[in-house]
Parts: C-alpha cells; sequence; structure tokens
C-alpha cells in the first residue's frame, strides 16, 4: 500500500510561525543551511504519524517561543482514502484529529507509519543498551497499541517503586508494587525480545549485503536477571515463564535493591548487543562498519513495519547524508526506487546524484527562496 504525504501546515510550531507545504513527489530533499528548520519540519511529520518524535520534547517546547499554542496538520493519500492528521499542542496538552474528529494517539497508532534516521542514531551502534532498548520501544509503540500500553505501565511502575526505594518505604509495600510490576514486565521484555528477534533477521540480511559478506553481524537479547545472575539468555518461550523468571528474580535481588536504592531487575535494564564477527560492535567496530550497522537496522525497521502493517512506512532522512561514504549513501538512495514516499534533509545538494536530483521535489528553505524542482 502507497502512502503520500502531500501538505503539511505549520502555526506556532518550532520556529515556523505559519507556513505551508506541499509535496508532490515520493522523494522530497529540504535543503538550507544550518537552524533554517528542516529537522522541525520532519519532526512535524513525525508527530504527525509515529506520534512521537526522535527529539522526545517536552510538549511546551514544540510550541514556538511567544505562541500560547502550535498546530500542525498533515495531509496524507492512502489507498484512495485522503486522511487529515491534525495536532493541537497547548502546555501541558496535546490533542490529535483524524478528518476534523478528535481522536486519542491508540487510534492513530500505526495509521500512517513513519521510520526515521537521523545522525543521533548512529549511537544505537557505539552507545549502551539504553539507546537500543529505546529504539526498540518507540517502534513497537508504533506498530502495536498493546506495546504502548506494557510501556508505559511498566515505566510508571518502575519510577514509582524507585521512589519507594529511594525513600526506603516499608517493604511490603514494595513488595505488592512487585506483584504489579511482574505482569507489565514480563509483557515489555516479552514484545521487546520478539521485535528485537525480528529486526536482528533482517539487520543480519542487510548487513551481510552491505559488508559484501565480510563480516558477520549477530544480535542478541539478555533478559536483565539472566544478564545479573551471569546466565547465558535464551530467547523467551513465553509470558508466563518470563512471568515466573521476573517475580524469582525480584525476590532474588531484594536486598540488592533495597541496599542500592534503585530498580536492578526489569525491561529497563535488558542488555541488548550487537557483534561483529563475536566482538561487540560499541567496542570495536570502525566508524565505518558502525555506520553500517545502523544503516542496516533501520533498513530492517522498515521491512519490519511492512510486514507487520503491510504498507510501507515514510521514511524521514535527517541530515545522514553527511553522516555516510559514497557507498552507504548508494546503499541508502536504493530505497528511493522501492516507492516509498521519503523526505531527506540536508544542508548540500551535492550530497546527491543528479538522477536522485532529477526525480526529486527540491524544497529550498527559508522559503524567501524559489521552490524549484
Ligand atoms: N519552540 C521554538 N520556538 C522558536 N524557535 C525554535 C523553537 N524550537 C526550536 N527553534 C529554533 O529552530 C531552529 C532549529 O531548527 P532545525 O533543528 O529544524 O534546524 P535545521 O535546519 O535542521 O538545522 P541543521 O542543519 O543545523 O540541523 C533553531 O534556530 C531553534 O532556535
Amino acid at each position: 500500500m502507497g502512502l503520500r504525504a502531500t501538505r503539511l501546515s505549520l502555526h506556532g510550531f518550532r520556529g515556523y510561525a505559519q507556513e505551508e507545504f506541499t509535496f508532490d513527489s515520493d522523494l522530497v530533499l529540504l535543503v538550507g543551511p544550518n537552524a533554517v528548520g528542516k529537522t522541525n519540519l520532519l519532526e512535524a511529520v513525525q508527530l504527525l504519524t509515529a506520534l512521537t518524535s526522535f527529539r522526545h520534547p517536552l510538549i511546551g517546547q514544540l510550541i514556538s517561543h511567544g505562541s500560547a499554542q502550535a498546530r500542525v496538520e498533515l495531509d496524507v493519500a492512502a489507498d484512495g482514502r485522503q486522511l487529515n492528521l491534525a495536532l493541537s499542542l497547548r502546555p501541558g496538552k496535546r490533542s490529535y484529529l483524524l478528518n476534523g474528529k478528535p481522536k486519542t494517539p491508540r487510534d492513530l497508532r500505526g495509521l500512517v507509519p513513519a521510520v526515521c534516521f537521523e545522525p543521533g542514531d548512529l549511537d544505537f551502534a557505539k552507545g549502551s543498551s539504553g539507546v537500543r532498548r529505546r529504539a526498540l520501544d518507540d517502534l513497537g509503540c508504533q506498530l502495536s497499541s498493546t506495546y504502548f500500553k506494557v510501556k508505559g505501565d511498566y515505566d510508571r511502575l518502575v519510577q514509582h517503586k524507585g521512589r519507594l526505594l529511594r525513600e526506603e518505604a516499608d517493604e511490603r509495600l514494595i513488595a505488592s508494587v512487585d506483584d504489579v510490576l511482574v505482569e507489565a514486565g514480563a509483557h515489555l521484555s516479552f514484545y521487546r525480545a520478539r521485535l528485537f528477534e525480528a529486526l536482528s533477521v533482517y539487520a543480519a540480511e542487510n548487513y551481510r549485503r552491505l559488508s559484501s559478506g565480510e563480516q558477520k553481524l549477530t544480535c542478541s537479547y539478555r533478559m536483565s536477571w539472566d544478564r545479573l545472575d551471569e546466565r547465558t539468555g535464551s530467547a523467551p518461550a513465553a509470558v508466563d515463564d518470563l512471568r515466573q523468571r521476573f517475580a524469582d528474580a525480584l525476590i532474588r535481588f531484594r536486598t540488592a535493591e533495597r541496599a542500592r536504592k534503585r530498580c536492578l531487575v526489569g525491561p529497563h535494564a535488558d542488555e541488548l548487543t550487537l557483534d561483529l564477527d563475536g566482538q561487540p560492535v560499541s567496542a570495536f567496530a570502525s566508524q565505518g562498519q558502525q555506520r553500517s550497522v545502523v544503516l542496516a537496522w533501520k533498513v530492517a525497521e522498515v521491512r519490519k513495519v511492512e510486514d507487520s502493517l503491510g504498507m510501507q512506512p515514510l521514511l524521514l532522512l535527517d541530515d545522514v547524508m553527511s553522516e555516510l561514504d559514497d557507498r552507504r549513501r548508494e546503499a541508502l538512495l536504493d530505497f528511493t526506487t522501492q516507492g516509498m514516499q521519503i523526505f531527506v534533509t540536508s544542508t548540500h545538494k551535492g550530497y546527491f546524484t543528479s538522477r536522485f536530483l532529477d526525480r526529486a521535489q527540491v524544497i529550498q528553505l527559508p522559503r524567501s527562496q524559489a521552490v524549484t524542482r
């Protein structure tokens, strides 16, 4: 199924007082100098589609300085249907509309999916497990309302438990939180590990192609309780199994958690590792290899969205061309022939081939300059 964003309007959003863009191509290149608003524009598209932004902003940060509210709207053609997605932002409150009718994020989840690739994503390869957990959760929340709910429940509970541990609350009170934490935590680890496994298969294949089979990418997920007990993690068979293992671990680590005053076990501490030929990517891979790993992972995300939702996501590429060498840039631009709509931002047109530029709608920012093709 093809998704095409055709119009974006921005009112009081970030640096945009009032602006409207129309898109007439499946390849949209936004070019302009630093700080002109390229990323802000992609962020608006991401908020209306993925219902999140890679910047994870507070609502107040999205509203233009000096404005009381912001509104962004995106028209999308989806298999003959016209969708108008709107997001209104006021301090502390965000509300969505679909074709003029109020909707919850739950209603909109997965309606118009998007995958974003931005320079900060390089941390996916070189950063800690926390970066990879967050990336997985962002995608999982887009793919499934259940994932989103379980993640929200777990985050709230683990924060609450953390507060109780810091306040040295009564042991029975903490144990009562553990009783509910087990349910949300077992589900979150289960969903996340399954998503990771599916993406790992695609990413390994993508990496093999990108590196011409020179190295093998392997990805592994270790539940926190296996990691802390120094056991070798194995793929979870079922939620029941995880529930039991999590409950046992919470009892085993009760004294340690009270002593350290923080939550030690649970999905927030699961470890997600990436290895090239058995060596951790974060510590041993070259910068180029790390970039290829991230590229392989992003391509895997696109494929997973297609598998799960039966449609190609919008692909948002924010300033990644400058981060990639010619070969990897070419590999990424291969995507542009696969029919999905792609938004690319860049400070320079020079990163793109004439073949690419001929096909693309080039929007020059700031808008005082002419819009060209
Ligand atoms: N809430 C806000 N109100 C007003 N301006 C804002 C707000 N949030 C961000 N900005 C401004 O938006 C600008 C940054 O825009 P953006 O990140 O889209 O730039 P960019 O074109 O992607 O730049 P670069 O090429 O450097 O990545 C900054 O000048 C910043 O001050």
